[in-house]
């Protein structure tokens, strides 16, 4: 099964609570949530206040991506605000194994975020310790950025690996996804997409969501 994660960061945040309930109503399977703190990152986005704002709008499971530096002192805030998943970089997690105890001490489910760049063998030791890998297929920091295609043999070694080792773990994929890119990908045994502008730059959102949709299932039926 395919699922779509709007990137509520590509939304108008002059209505976000609209532009959640939106893609909930086209389709989407969770909503994606890009924090970020202009250190580890570029940029700054939003944090657990706002979050906590918009949980109430919607049922769908909110998957917090932490481009962030010390991300084991906000993991409460981030919990308590509802977060489902909640995924830290390997590259900003010195004691990783630890911050995913910790969110998993939460009651929230673990995952780990890879850049581009980092080797999947980064994450071995901690596999059998979480519930979602992210591989980032742009650097961090800005929607809209254009699809890096190195990163797809990566996703097929960590599905590989997964299916050998019998292990239950979702394969995501954020940055750059629209019903092209999502193709190779979902080939590869990646099963979540995080997709920001492809949705909300759209006037039809609901069609914009479902073509990526039917481009993945198409992908691996
Ligand atoms: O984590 C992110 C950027 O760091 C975003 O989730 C990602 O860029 C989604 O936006 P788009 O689909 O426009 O690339
Ligand atoms: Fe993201």
């Amino acid at each position: 099964m395919i699922k779509i994660a709007p990137s509520i960061l590509a939304a108008d945040f002059s209505k976000l609570g609209e532009e959640v309930r939106e893609v909930e109503a086209a389709g989407a399977d969770w909503i994606h949530i890009d924090v970020m703190d202009g250190h580890f990152v570029p940029n700054i986005s939003f944090g657990a206040v706002v979050m906590d704002a918009i949980r109430p709008l919607t049922n769908l499971p909110f998957d917090v991506h932490l481009m962030i530096e010390n991300a084991d002192r906000y993991i409460e805030d981030f919990a308590k605000a509802g977060a489902d998943y909640i995924t830290v970089h390997v590259e900003a997690s010195p004691h990783l194994h630890r911050t995913i105890q910790l969110i998993r001490s939460f009651g929230v489910k673990p995952g780990v975020v890879l850049n581009p760049h980092t080797p999947v063998e980064a994450i071995l030791p901690i596999l059998e310790d979480i519930d979602l890998v992210l591989f980032m297929t742009v650097n961090p920091g800005f929607g809209g950025q254009k699809f890096i295609d190195s990163v797809v043999p990566k996703v097929e070694q960590l599905s590989k690996i997964i299916r050998d080792k019998g292990l239950s773990i979702d394969i995501e994929i954020d940055g750059g996804i629209n019903e092209e890119t999502i193709i190779p990908c979902a080939k590869a045994g990646a099963n979540v997409f995080v997709a920001g502008s492809a949705i909300y730059s759209k006037p039809d959102r609901a069609a914009a969501l479902q073509k990526i949709k039917k481009a993945g299932e198409e992908a691996i039926s």
